[in-house]
């Protein structure tokens, strides 16, 4: 397990050159989850993940792994600890003048294991995976997906409990982003190693994050499972992340039958979100045949997340305000959540 309590990071010293990159930051990562942290340029995801393995040092805090503060550390400790902690990049940081091979295994001749070791370690490696049949390539022969491959294999050579990732898909398209994710769930479901990785993409936190947080100006504003992120965002700047990936914006259209509605029937549009099983029961036709009040659909849209059916509709309802009101306590007690449409169409 992975926790982070109040941690703080001060780059620079004096008044005007002083930044504070994290303000307090608490986390929990259980062994064998995915955790994500998003955030947009500059809000201390990078600073964050340093700081976990202590490529930056915190200017004050806990890091705790499996209950050890790496800050309490002796040098030598901190080196053996640390080999518990695996982590991958953006741009792969590869050694280009050696073979696929000798990348994979460089913390393991670092660290003066026999030879026959080595090649059965990164023999099992490189299958794992799969790219088995690259080892004697260099990295310029790879695609940047194979490069972020042969990254995870080299991140796993020493048996880590935990794999940071530094925006580890970014500069990968949407069909190799897919393929590397699927990877990042087998190194959690087979290993049973847990990731904690940091992106500005909405769409990796939704396909594979069991967690997420939120950072902002240096602290985490929000955090959950993504299920519940994702369903019930809190902030509006989760909100807004999350609108990137769930395309949930009421069209501009919509928005103005909504505002022509709302004249003639104030507090009558209501966003209603479904999770899990309640996506399959007939809630609206049941809600309009049980009250004497008139539903109309004005938007909606059903997705996935984490496998589990999760909807979003805008419903205009008409009646007179006693039914309205039973209607929408009706919907409430159906495991779905119903909230009136504001300004912002939120
Ligand atoms: N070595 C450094 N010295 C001084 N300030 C720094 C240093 N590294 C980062 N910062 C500052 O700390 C803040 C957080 O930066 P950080 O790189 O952690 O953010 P980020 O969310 O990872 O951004 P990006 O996605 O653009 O990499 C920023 O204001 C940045 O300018």
């Amino acid at each position: 397990m992975l926790v982070l309590e109040d941690v703080h990071k001060v780059y620079g010293k004096g008044k005007d050159k002083k930044v504070e990159a994290l303000k307090g930051i608490n986390l929990k990562v259980e062994k064998g989850e995915i955790f994500g942290v998003v955030g947009f340029s500059g809000a201390g995801k990078s600073t964050l993940i340093r700081c976990v393995n202590l490529l930056e040092r915190p200017t004050s805090g806990k890091v705790l792994i499996n209950d050890v503060n790496l800050l309490e550390l002796s040098p030598k400790e901190l080196r053996k600890e640390r080999r518990k902690i695996g982590m991958i990049f953006q741009q792969y940081n590869l050694l280009h003048s050696k073979t696929i091979f000798k990348n994979v295994a460089m913390p393991l001749i670092l660290e003066g294991r026999p030879k026959a070791e080595i090649r059965k370690k990164v023999t099992e490696l490189l299958t794992f995976v799969g790219l088995e049949d690259r080892m004697d390539h260099y990295p310029e022969q790879l695609s940047g997906g194979q490069k972020q491959r042969v990254g995870i294999a080299r991140a796993l050579a020493t048996d880590p409990d935990i794999l940071l990732c530094d925006e580890a898909t970014s500069a990968l398209d949407p069909n190799t982003t897919e393929a590397v994710l699927d990877l990042l769930r087998k190194v959690r479901d087979e290993l049973g190693i847990t990731i904690l990785m940091i992106t500005h993409e909405m769409n990796v936190i939704r396909d594979v994050c069991d967690k997420v947080a939120v950072i902002e100006h240096g602290k985490i504003v929000e955090q959950g499972p993504v299920i519940d992120v994702f369903t019930e965002p809190k902030t509006k700047i989760a909100r807004s992340f999350i609108r990137t990936v769930l395309n949930d914006k009421i069209p501009a259209s919509v928005r103005k039958l909504i505002d022509e509605s709302s004249k003639e029937n104030p507090h009558g549009i209501y966003r209603i979100l479904f999770k899990g099983a309640s996506t399959s029961t007939p809630l609206i036709s049941n809600t309009a045949k049980k009250f004497d009040v008139d539903l109309n659909v004005l938007h909606g849209m059903v997705t996935e997340l984490q496998g589990i059916p999760f909807g979003n509709l805008i419903v205009e309802f008409k009646g007179p305000k006693e039914e309205m009101d039973k209607a929408i306590q009706y919907i409430n007690d159906h495991n779905a959540l119903i909230k009136e449409v504001d300004q912002d169409g939120i």
